[in-house]
Formats: C-alpha cells, sequence, structure tokens
C-alpha cells in the first residue's frame, strides 16, 4: 500500500507545485491521475520516489517511510518502485531481454552487470515476464526494431523484472496511437491485480483512464479536487478540474479523435473488402 500525507512541493522558483496532497492506494488498485497542465502530476510522480525531493509531507510504502530515508538507504528502497515512462527510456542499442535485466542492476554486482552475466533465476523470471506481455519471441532483437507499443511493453516487463512494490506510471500511451494505447492501458491494470501491485498513472487522456482504472483522483493548482472512481467523472467534476473552456475543448478534441479513427477504420474495412474482392 501507499500512503501519503501533506505532501508539498515549492520549487526554488517559488512555484507551488503540490499544496498538502494526502491519498492512499491500497494493494492491486490502479489511479489514473488527471489534470490540466501544470496541476502538479509529474512533480506527484515524482515526489513519491524522490526524484524530486518533497518540501514536506510524508510517503509511507507499506511500513518504509520513503521520506525519511538517507541517500544511501534510499537507493535501495527504489529497486522497490517501479517506473513506467513515456518515451519508453529503453537501452536501444541493446537487446529486449537485456533491457529487461537491466531492471534488476540494483540487485547485481557491479561486475556481474558489466559483462551481462544475470543469475539464472534472473533470466528465467525475464523470459517469463516477456511471454506475459506478449514479447516472447522477440527478446534477442534490438530495442531499436521494436514499434512504439513493443517498446512499451518492454519498458513494462523491466519494471516489473525489479520486482517492485508500486508502480509509477507517466504518461504510458502519449507516443501510441489510439488502439495500442488501448492494449498498453488493459496489459497495465490487468498486471497490478495479478500482482497485487498499487500503481498510479499519470494521464492526459480521460476517455482512456475511464475506460481502464477503477479509480481517478483529479488534481488541479496542486491540490486534490476529484477521487472517486471513473462514473462519478460528470461534467461538473471535469469542471472543477479543468475548468469550463478547458473541458469544452477536452470533448471536442475527444469526439474529433474519436469520429477521426471511427473514419480511418471504415476506411480500413473498405480498403480489405475491395483487396478481398467483396465489392
Ligand atoms: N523544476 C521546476 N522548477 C520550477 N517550477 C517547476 C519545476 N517543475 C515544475 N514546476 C512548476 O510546478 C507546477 C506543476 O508542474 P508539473 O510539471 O508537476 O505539472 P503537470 O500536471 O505534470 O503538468 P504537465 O501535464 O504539463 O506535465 C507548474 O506550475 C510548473 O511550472
Amino acid at each position: 500500500m501507499l500512503r501519503i500525507t501533506g505532501l508539498t512541493k515549492t520549487y526554488k522558483t517559488g512555484d507551488k507545485a503540490l499544496k498538502g496532497v494526502t491519498l492512499e492506494v491500497p494493494a492491486g488498485q490502479v489511479v489514473g491521475l488527471i489534470g490540466p497542465s501544470g496541476a502538479g502530476k509529474s512533480s506527484l510522480i515524482r515526489c513519491i520516489n524522490r526524484l524530486i525531493e518533497p518540501s514536506e509531507g510524508k510517503v509511507f510504502l507499506n511500513s518504509l517511510d520513503v521520506t525519511g530515508l538517507s541517500r544511501d538507504d534510499l537507493r535501495l528502497a527504489r529497486r522497490r518502485i517501479g517506473m513506467i515512462f513515456q518515451e519508453y527510456a529503453l537501452v536501444e542499442r541493446l537487446t529486449v531481454m537485456e533491457n529487461v535485466l537491466s531492471g534488476r542492476l540494483g540487485y547485481v554486482p557491479f561486475w556481474r552487470s558489466f559483462f551481462r552475466r544475470y543469475p539464472e533465476e534472473y533470466v528465467a523470471n525475464a523470459f517469463a515476464l516477456l511471454d506475459r506481455v506478449g514479447l516472447t519471441d522477440h527478446s534477442d532483437k534490438r530495442a531499436d526494431a521494436l514499434s512504439g507499443g513493443q517498446r512499451q511493453r518492454v519498458g513494462i516487463a523491466r519494471a516489473l523484472e525489479q520486482d517492485p512494490e508500486l508502480l509509477l506510471i507517466d504518461e504510458p500511451t502519449a507516443s501510441l496511437d489510439p488502439k495500442t494505447s488501448r492494449q498498453i492501458m488493459r496489459l497495465i491494470v490487468e498486471i497490478c491485480r495479478e500482482r497485487e501491485l498499487p500503481a498510479i498513472i499519470n494521464i492526459h487522456d480521460v476517455l482512456l483512464a475511464q475506460a481502464f482504472v477503477e479509480r481517478i483522483i483529479g488534481l488541479r493548482a496542486g491540490e486534490v479536487v476529484f477521487d472517486g472512481p471513473p462514473e462519478a467523472l460528470d461534467i461538473a467534476a471535469l469542471t472543477s478540474i479543468y475548468g469550463e473552456e478547458d473541458w469544452d475543448a477536452m470533448r471536442k478534441q475527444a469526439s474529433d479523435d474519436a469520429e477521426e479513427e471511427r473514419a480511418a477504420h471504415a476506411e480500413r474495412l473498405r480498403a480489405d473488402e475491395r483487396m478481398a474482392g467483396v465489392v
């Protein structure tokens, strides 16, 4: 379980990114973190594993007080927190398997990782994870030979290889097309349930979040202004998060995108039918 109390972040510039955020995420629950640009979503995600130092407040991962750790202890504790990024952050010239095994870097002595000698159990685990994310046949490919969706699957397997107790996920679908985005969201949610992992996903796409996560937290100007199930996210709630104008623009954009996707899909079907000689 993740427990955050009174988390505050004030940058040196005086920008108050977080203003006393308090929340709990139980094991196996996936939270979609939404809010307008500048609301503090990235700051919140990064304060949890102290990539950014919080100004005040506490972060507990199960019984561990992450905010009270020394730098050395923090390095060890970060093994317990998996991160998945928008841009995958893979090592391009390494194979899929090597990228997944790099999730274990915090666990093996330097010489072993330098010579790429990982214990057999780690390799077996990596194969099992690649199978879970649907990449069994790609383990020897270089990362730069993969599609965006496949790359994100490697990112997920790598985060799981470190055997985390929490997943922090930053815009996992921002570089993906709508269909692949849905596949990736479905995979993340299924895996978190299977492994009883709590997770927070910073996600711009409200409709995508609503379709897949069981709980949504809306941030506005560093404060939690909505916390509830996706079906409670009505226009009033969305307005409290994004404001009137932003919400209107977003709905229009979402319906334009959906319309474009429907039109492209229909066009593909027609082309397939022509190829098959149906029409
Ligand atoms: N390194 C920094 N120094 C100073 N101010 C910062 C820094 N990083 C973020 N901020 C400010 O903190 C506030 C929250 O930013 P943050 O990036 O956390 O928001 P966000 O919701 O993730 O936005 P976006 O969706 O655009 O990524 C903003 O006002 C931003 O300008």
